[in-house]
């Protein structure tokens, strides 16, 4: 338990949403000497888009105002009018109550979406330039008890890395989790249990006018029905539509190796809701199936935690991944302010496992709960469209305006607790992954 005055050297793997966002609060911390390694040479544009819930825009204030600048100055109104109201409106789309509104969820005045390459990059501008390196891809970690740094890393090029402390934001196929839990635990590998796969196309909002209902080019549907839900994203301030269908229970693959969305499946789906399947099944350019991960016991151990998808990766349907790694970085940017000695780290990342394993975790179900409530697979739910509306509106409550001055609170709380008894041991029950 030595003291020490030198700066405390993290490695952060993975320059996404949740590693970069991070960063963007560490490398401002004078006591931190924080460095980034990105696998990818440079982000690019693949026309993926993001649109932040709020519970993702108060982390982002909580790490700076600069990283919430940085999303708001890259992101765009959804609808032609800036300030136009905006909700996600889910609609029954199929069944005795086709039609019927069941939730209107996130309303709010100038909605926004921002491709997630703006965003990375508007991350990237608030982490010095020397503080990240691209193209270093992680093959291997080790730990040593003796000596200044404890955590040593080995990336794909034979470089390596020595420091007090790792965090994994290595996305779902993390590097970090398999260390951690090991290769062969079950809950290593992402998992795609109910066989989702998802069709999407973007077209131009002019060539869509043409195909289907312009109210939906419009507006944010999510239309459901039994053999897949359907949503319309309107991006660039309303001049390029992105559509797609997600199937529960699919012949899985990716690209080329994906089965085609067959239309014909749909003729019980409501007109509107036909015509957005036939657009998306004229594209046969994006298909991928999709996947999360089984609740890992523990986030830390000793020196290491993961982050982000690397944690908690969800699927997509609850939009709320992305967030989930900004409520990671904020605690441990909140709890990493603290740390001034290596053998704090330890209590830094229990606390951050603490407060953030049952939340995130929580998402997980939730986003798979959506899942099956969107494919008519949660018990009598569709035939009850009440049961559906008070499911929405309680999964909103919880994800959206979760209080996280108090989950950084908490975390904080735990942290001093575990410092001022640093004589106790922090070992882990292996068993639970609590702490004992
Ligand atoms: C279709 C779809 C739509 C979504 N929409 C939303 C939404 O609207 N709202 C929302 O909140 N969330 C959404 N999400 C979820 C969101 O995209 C993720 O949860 C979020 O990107 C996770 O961020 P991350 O930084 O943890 O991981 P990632 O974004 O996956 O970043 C991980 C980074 O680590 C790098 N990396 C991987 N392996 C290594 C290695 N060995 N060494 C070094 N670097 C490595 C990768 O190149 C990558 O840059 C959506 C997801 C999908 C699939």
């Amino acid at each position: 338990m030595g003291s020490t005055t030198r700066p405390i050297k993290i490695a952060i793997i993975g320059g996404g949403i949740g590693g970069l966002s991070l960063a963007a609060g560490l490398a401002k911390k004078t006591h931190l000497d924080v460095h980034v390694y990105e696998s990818v040479p440079e982000h690019k544009d693949v026309g993926a888009g993001l649109a932040l819930h709020l519970n993702a825009i108060k982390a982002m204030s909580l790490i700076g105002p600069e990283v919430r600048k940085a999303y708001f100055d890259k992101a765009i109104a959804m609808a032609e009018e800036e300030e136009q109201e905006m909700a996600t409106e889910v609609i029954l789309a199929q069944g005795p109550h086709a039609g019927e509104l069941v939730a209107e969820l996130g309303r709010a005045k100038g909605r926004r979406s921002v491709s997630r390459a703006d965003f990375l990059a508007g991350l990237l501008g608030l982490v010095p330039q020397e503080r990240v390196t691209f193209g270093k891809r992680l093959a291997r970690i080790w730990e040593t008890r003796d000596g200044e740094a404890r955590v040593h890393v080995e990336f794909r090029d034979g470089t390596q890395a020595h420091v007090d402390c790792l965090l994994g934001a290595d996305g779902i196929h993390s590097i970090v989790r398999s260390y951690l839990l090991g290769a062969d635990h079950p809950a290593t590998a992402p998992k795609n249990h109910d066989r989702w796969q998802v069709y999407r196309t973007l077209v131009s909002a002019d060539e869509a006018r043409k195909q289907v209902n312009e109210k939906w080019t419009r507006t944010v549907p999510i239309l459901l029905g039994p053999r897949g839900h359907i949503n319309c994203i309107p991006l660039s301030k309303g001049t390029r539509l992105s559509a797609g269908v997600a199937v529960r229970g699919a012949a899985l693959g990716d690209g080329a190796n994906a089965k085609p969305l067959d239309p014909s499946l749909y003729s019980d789906y409501t007109e509107d809701a036909q015509r957005i399947v036939r657009m998306v099944a004229k594209d046969t350019s994006a298909s991928w199936s999709v996947g999360d991960h089984d609740h890992a016991p523990f986030y830390h151990s000793s020196h290491i935690a993961m982050m982000g998808d690397a944690a908690h990766a969800s699927l997509p349907f609850a939009g709320n991944g992305a967030a989930q790694a900004l409520e990671d970085a904020a605690v441990l940017d909140h709890l990493f302010g603290r740390v001034r000695q290596p053998w704090q780290i330890e209590a830094a990342l229990m606390a951050y496992d603490h407060v953030r394993r049952p939340r995130s975790h929580a998402v997980v179900d939730l986003a798979r709960a959506f899942g099956r409530v969107y494919a008519y697979a949660e018990d009598g739910m569709h035939e009850d469209p009440e049961k559906m509306k008070s499911f929405f509106a309680a999964a909103a409550v919880f994800t959206n305006e979760a209080d996280l001055e108090k989950q950084n609170d908490d975390a904080m709380e735990m942290y001093e607790s575990c410092v001022r008894g640093r004589s106790r041991s922090w070992n882990r029950n292996p068993a639970t992954g609590r702490a004992v």
